[in-house]
């Protein structure tokens, strides 16, 4: 097996005495989309901080491309591309405004920055929107743009964290099938955090979170296939139980 994007060791983190990751670990290998499930609460929202180095883990250490995050932050980060929860999007700004601030963020040149966003537009069918503001676009299509963004800086590893909350079940699918596409495309890894099981059992792996500790880590099929009902569902139901 080829080294990691993304390795992660021994990740705990607590907001005051109370523990929101007891000792996580993690790798991501090229091409994967690794689902990480897991109720509210189970620490996704957490542990996507930490990787992208928002806060800094109580313990454990994270490498990204071989870059040590504590000690490297800006050569790890720039190989990193993230989806919030939260919209990063300016809705006064066009489509092309928000993507221009991130490609200046990145110090891409408009000359390299602008063929990447037209041909991302293209690619999403998004170039009859591309002047107007973000305000006026459906739930999907800013989404849509969230992850354009994301990749305009061509990252290695991204990370996604709820990213299809309000969206109908077509544009989630949509969503899924353009991000699977980029990992067998461009060999990218993907962590797809989600709370959505019907979401988790369309990803090669599967990390299963619950209460800040990891409950099951390996191939989708094989959770399933090692269950006692043969069912994806009720084993995640069954594992995240009391
Ligand atoms: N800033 C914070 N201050 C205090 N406690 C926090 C903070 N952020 C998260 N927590 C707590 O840490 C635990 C993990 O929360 P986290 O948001 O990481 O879970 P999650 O799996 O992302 O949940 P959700 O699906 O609801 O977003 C929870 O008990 C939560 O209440």
């Amino acid at each position: 097996m080829n080294a990691p994007l993304l390795q992660a060791e021994g990740l705990k983190k607590s907001y005051g005495p109370r523990p929101a990751l007891k000792g996580v670990d993690l790798s991501l290998q090229a091409g994967e989309l690794v689902a990480l499930l897991g109720p509210n609460g189970a620490g996704k929202s957490t542990l996507l901080q930490l990787l992208t180095g928002l806060f800094t883990p109580d313990e454990g250490r994270i490498v990204v491309l071989g870059h040590d995050l504590a000690r490297h932050p800006d050569r790890a980060l720039a190989g990193l591309g993230v989806v919030f929860q939260q919209s990063a999007l300016d809705l006064d700004l066009s489509v092309r405004a928000n993507l221009h601030f991130h490609t200046d963020l990145h110090g891409l040149p408009r000359a390299q920055a602008n063929p990447r966003i037209d041909e991302g537009l293209e690619r999403l069918g998004l170039q009859a929107q591309a002047r107007a503001p973000v305000r006026s676009l459906s739930g999907g299509n800013r989404r849509k743009v969230e992850l354009l963004r994301a990749l305009l800086h061509r990252p290695r590893v991204l990370l996604m964290d709820e990213a299809t909350v309000g969206l109908d079940p077509a544009s989630r699918e949509q969503l899924m099938a353009t991000v699977l596409a980029l990992c067998a495309d461009h060999g990218m890894a993907v962590l797809w955090a989600t709370h959505l099981i019907e979401e988790a059992r369309q990803a090669q792996r599967l990390v299963l979170l619950h209460q800040g500790t990891v409950r099951f880590d390996g191939r989708t099929a094989d959770f399933t296939a090692a269950s006692a009902s043969g069912d994806f569902h009720t084993e995640v139901m069954r594992q995240l139980g009391p």
